[in-house]
């Protein structure tokens, strides 16, 4: 990053006020009258209805409208474990998205947990308060336990961003990318760099779009996930193919698929070389890419390339996912975030890419040409049809799927902000 980039990124955080959030009131707060209401005495009868109904928290309360995003600081980005406070500005700003992109109110909450049970007390005690929970960069193995664990205790939708925020973009963007590549999802060849949260739920909604596990290649920090590895977990087991491949420059040789979830500068020009014609280079680790953009194009010019920054064509982030699964879920009141629900996620950010992308997102981007194609295959996220694509289809795949607790909303589709 540049000294100015950086320094433009610190003073975005702490001016004009410290952080990037604030609350403000929806009732009038000013006469004898208001406070009558607003607090004691009035304040007691919403207290008593939500006493005999806890349904009656989505009526008087903001509950239904609100989204913690909870995070212990274990895999903040690509930065590593760095502490829950760190994580805060990373936290804050998913609560900005949430709100900028989908009207959403968020607030971040970061738990200092020495153990994923000590964190999983922590949500489930607190989660109710909530129309839904999105977690955010908690680091493999333990997000796996953490969310199984919080979706058999709590009541609203649990869900890991970095796990299928990023697993339903990714799946979307490498469905476009392949069709202008002219390749089939079905005989892929495609290697994942990372075998962590957002590689596991990726490879796993990848299966369910047609690939093949026999053709994936999962790779840790210590090389090809084989079978004769005794020192992976159950997680990574999953995932362990019978291969003689050790490497990354073993496993790279011919794949038609680099999708990078873990560090920065991990894929070399010379691997990138060595990639089928036509390759796909989702290089996705965040701030640093496992290959810079410029390196790879100047090594090939017949690739597709994306990253997950919003500074280059091509941005694979969870960010043109979670504000509109959720706002679609909380609409239906779903009691989770299902598969038909991410599925219909996919096919509508997928779609979205193809229709001519309107003169304020052009000009957002310094107005740059975007048709689908080599560098565009996804919608950016200031796209303002995301909002009622996707929480319609989102809204309507819970109602068909069963998790929604009322009716697909009236005031459907929602009208982009
Ligand atoms: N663009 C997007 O929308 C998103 C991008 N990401 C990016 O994906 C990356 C991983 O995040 P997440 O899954 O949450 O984190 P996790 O901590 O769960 O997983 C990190 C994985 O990366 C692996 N890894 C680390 N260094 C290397 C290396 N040198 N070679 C191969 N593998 C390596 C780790 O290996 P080991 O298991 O051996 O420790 C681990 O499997 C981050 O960079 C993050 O920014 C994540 C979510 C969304
Ligand atoms: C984008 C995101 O969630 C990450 O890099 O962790
Ligand atoms: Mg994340």
């Amino acid at each position: 990053m540049t000294d100015s980039l950086r320094q433009a990124a610190l003073d975005y955080h702490a001016l004009p006020t410290p952080g990037k959030l604030s609350v403000e009131l929806t009732t009038p707060a000013e006469t004898q009258e208001d406070l009558s209401l607003a607090y004691s005495p009035g304040v007691a009868e919403p207290v008593r209805e939500i006493a005999k109904d806890p349904e009656a928290a989505y009526r008087y309360t903001g509950k239904g409208n609100l989204v913690a995003v909870i995070s212990n600081g274990t895999a903040i980005l690509g930065l590593g474990n760095l502490g829950p406070l760190a994580s805060k500005p990373v936290m804050e700003g998913k609560s900005l998205l949430f709100k900028r992109f989908a009207d959403i109110n968020s607030v971040d909450i970061e738990v200092e947990a020495p153990s994923p049970e000590r964190f999983i007390e922590t949500v489930a005690a607190i989660a109710n308060t909530f129309g839904g929970i999105n977690l955010e960069d908690i680091k493999a193995p333990e997000c796996f336990q953490i969310e199984e664990a919080l979706i058999q205790r709590c009541s609203v939708p649990i869900f890991h961003d970095d796990q299928h925020g990023t697993a339903i973009v990714t799946v979307a963007g490498m469905l476009n990318a392949l069709e202008i590549q002219g390749k089939n999802i079905e005989d892929a060849r495609i290697v994942c760099l990372g075998a962590g949260a957002a590689a596991t739920a990726c490879c796993k909604l990848l299966l369910c779009a047609g690939a093949k596990k026999e053709q994936i290649t999962m790779l840790d920090s210590r090389g090809v996930i084989h079978s004769g590895r005794s020192d992976i977990n159950a997680y990574k087991g999953e995932w362990a193919r019978d291969t003689e491949m050790r490497t990354l420059d073993d496993a790279i040789e011919g794949a038609d698929v680099f999708l990078g979830v873990s560090g920065p500068d991990l894929l070399s020009a010379d691997q990138l070389a060595h990639m089928a014609d036509k390759p796909v280079v989702f290089a996705c680790s965040n701030p640093n890419p496992e290959i810079a953009p410029e390196l790879a194009h100047a090594t090939r010019d017949d690739l597709i390339m994306a990253t997950g920054r919003s500074d280059y064509p091509n941005q694979v982030n969870n960010v043109l996912c979670f504000p509109f699964i959720f706002r679609g879920a909380l609409d239906v009141r779903a009691t989770s975030i299902n598969e038909h629900m991410k599925l219909a996620a996919i096919e509508a950010i997928r779609k979205l890419a193809r229709e001519e992308v309107p003169e304020e997102v052009r000009a957002g981007y310094g107005g740059v040409e975007m048709a689908f194609g080599p560098s565009y295959i996804l919608p950016k996220p200031t796209d303002p049809r995301l909002l009622p694509e996707v929480a319609a289809a989102v809204a309507k795949a819970a109602v068909d799927s069963g998790a929604a607790r009322l009716p697909y909303p009236e005031h459907y589709p929602l009208k982009p902000l």
